[in-house]
């Protein structure tokens, strides 16, 4: 649960604004909880203590008649990312920085949006209670305002009447009068519990325990199941799937990558060293953006779990040329970009092709690359189908990357709306563009070589699956044990992996979770 920050009755700060890489609230990471009950008192003191500098501009008068700008911010993007398929943290930036909203305003709009994205089913299921209806029979634009105060009430430290009548006034604003009067009766009715009592009582209306965990801890059915089966076939097993999925509800700190041989530790004072990947650093707060060395790209930001794989990529013997490498789904470079700067450290006459099939993220590779080339001026960034390399350019490379496409269930911290987004159907189109990668690589790498496959899911059917099925048609390839090659580059022992393959997991170290097999060819 997160603080409400100024004016919101929670008073502490919220901390800094949420990104793809994954920064997100500070509140939410303390994990404080309210009691999700009406403080009148506590939201009043708090409102007068609250420094002019931090205000946004809009008299109390103006935010009860069109919302506040925050929450109005917050309704804005969660419509974008209903009606245009969105991204939530590529809309709301601009919108924050066009209506000059800052600093704990800011903090409170994207805590308010993504927390209410990623805790969509669970908000769901107390709105038809509250209503006692379905809330497929709602008006979408009711249904989004409806979800921004159960967050705020069940989510958030903000007292129970600011809440409402803030969200009431948003509802006046965007939807009318009479949708108003609805969203107070049902919100009123939502207070009326706390988190605990209302998960309480949706647990125990759910059939079985997958139903229990879909709804309480706000993921699809099919999400939960995969999660359990990734989870008994890796390691420890599944005894700690809740706190897996409580995991993917918060929202991670940011972790910078430290590019070697172009930046050094000092050159983010602010941060502190990653827990497993030398190369990592953990910001404790403030913009990224800030650092100089992250605007000119000696620094980047990427999760611990992405170095990981890639380090362990690089660091894989092999025998004989090793200054011929490939990534083959490079966009938008943050892979390519640590694995080139590896190479440069050992071979600076090397040869790296960072290829993308979208052009648009060939630039973004491109912009990733852009401080490597003083390390390693043989870098080459390439726009096509990668499914072709293995076919034009047979056994050319002696490293390949190819970190496909894939459901992203791995990083469901980062991307709020994607849970809702993503179904069954995604695995098969998935599945056979993931064979045909893998195919490809296999095929572009010389004898002898390897490839590493990745992806930033764990469901089986992208992962050991994938692999397991190309193995079997490709002459000569093995399986090389990564856990063993990753305990050699991680600066800790990564605790009970199962080997041959890595598999990494939010809740137990606190990446996204990566998966990663290696291969020789
Ligand atoms: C998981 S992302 C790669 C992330 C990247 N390695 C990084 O660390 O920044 C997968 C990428 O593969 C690209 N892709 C999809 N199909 C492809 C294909 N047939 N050939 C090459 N790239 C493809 C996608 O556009 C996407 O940019």
């Amino acid at each position: 649960m997160s603080d409400g920050g100024p004016n919101r009755g929670g008073g502490r700060d919220s901390g800094g604004a949420d990104r793809e890489s994954g920064s997100g609230s500070a509140g939410e990471r303390r994990g404080g909880r309210g009691s999700g009950r009406p403080a009148q008192g506590r939201g009043s003191r708090d409102r007068g203590r609250r420094p002019d500098s931090q205000r946004t501009a809009s008299r109390p008068a103006d935010r009860s008649r069109g919302g506040d700008p925050a929450r109005r911010a917050a309704y804005d993007v969660l419509r974008s990312v209903a009606a245009t398929d969105a991204y939530a943290n590529l809309v709301l930036p601009p919108v924050l920085t066009e209506r000059r909203i800052r600093g704990r305003d800011a903090a409170f709009a994207t805590e308010l949006t993504y927390g209410t994205l990623r805790l969509q089913g669970r908000y769901d299921a107390v709105i038809a209670h509250a209503a006692q209806r379905d809330v497929g029979s709602l008006d979408a634009e009711v249904l989004d305002v409806l979800r921004l105060g159960a967050h705020q009430l069940l989510g958030m430290r903000v007292p129970g009447h600011a809440a409402v009548s803030e969200t009431v006034g948003l509802a006046r604003a965007t939807c009318g009068t009479g949708p108003s009067q609805l969203v107070n009766a049902v919100l009123r009715r939502i207070s009326e519990r706390s988190l605990p009592e209302w998960l309480d009582l949706l647990g125990a209306e759910a059939d079985d325990e997958t139903a229990r965990l879909a709804v309480t801890q706000s993921h699809p059915a099919w999400v939960v199941r995969a999660m359990r089966s990734a989870l008994a076939r890796t390691g420890p097993g599944d005894g700690d799937l809740e706190a897996l999925l409580e995991a993917d509800n918060a929202s991670p700190s940011v972790n910078l990558v430290v590019r070697p041989g172009l930046a050094g530790p000092e050159d983010a004072p602010d941060a502190v060293p990653g827990r497993w990947a030398p190369t990592a650093l953990v910001l404790r707060g403030g913009d990224p953006g800030a650092i100089e060395a992250v605007r000119t790209g000696r620094i980047g930001v990427q999760d611990e779990g992405s170095q990981l794989v890639a380090l362990a990529a690089a660091a894989v013997a092999i025998e004989g040329a090793d200054h011929t490498w490939l990534d083959l789904c490079a966009g938008p470079g943050g892979k390519a970009a640590l694995s080139a700067a590896l190479l440069a450290a050992r071979a600076p006459d090397g040869r790296f092709v960072a290829n993308e099939v979208a052009e648009h993220r060939a630039r973004l590779v491109e912009r990733s690359m852009a401080a490597v080339r003083q390390v390693l001026p043989g870098i080459e960034v390439r726009t096509g189908d990668g499914r072709e390399i293995g076919t034009s350019e047979p056994g050319r490379y002696d490293r390949v990357l190819v970190d496909v496409p894939c459901t992203g269930l791995g990083a469901l911290r980062r991307r709020p709306e994607s849970r809702w987004r993503r179904s069954p159907s995604d695995l098969a189109t998935l599945g056979q563009l993931q064979r045909e990668l893998l195919t490809s690589a296999l095929a572009a790498t010389r004898a002898g070589g390897v490839v590493a496959y990745v992806t930033c899911s764990p469901h089986l059917a992208e992962t050991r699956f994938v692999v397991e099925d190309v193995l079997k048609r490709t002459a000569g390839a093995t399986l090389v044990d990564a856990v063993e090659v990753l305990a050699g580059v991680s600066a800790e022992p990564l605790g009970d992996l199962r080997g041959p393959y890595v598999q990494l997991w939010p809740h137990r170290h606190g990446t996204d979770a990566m998966f990663l097999a290696l291969i020789r060819a």
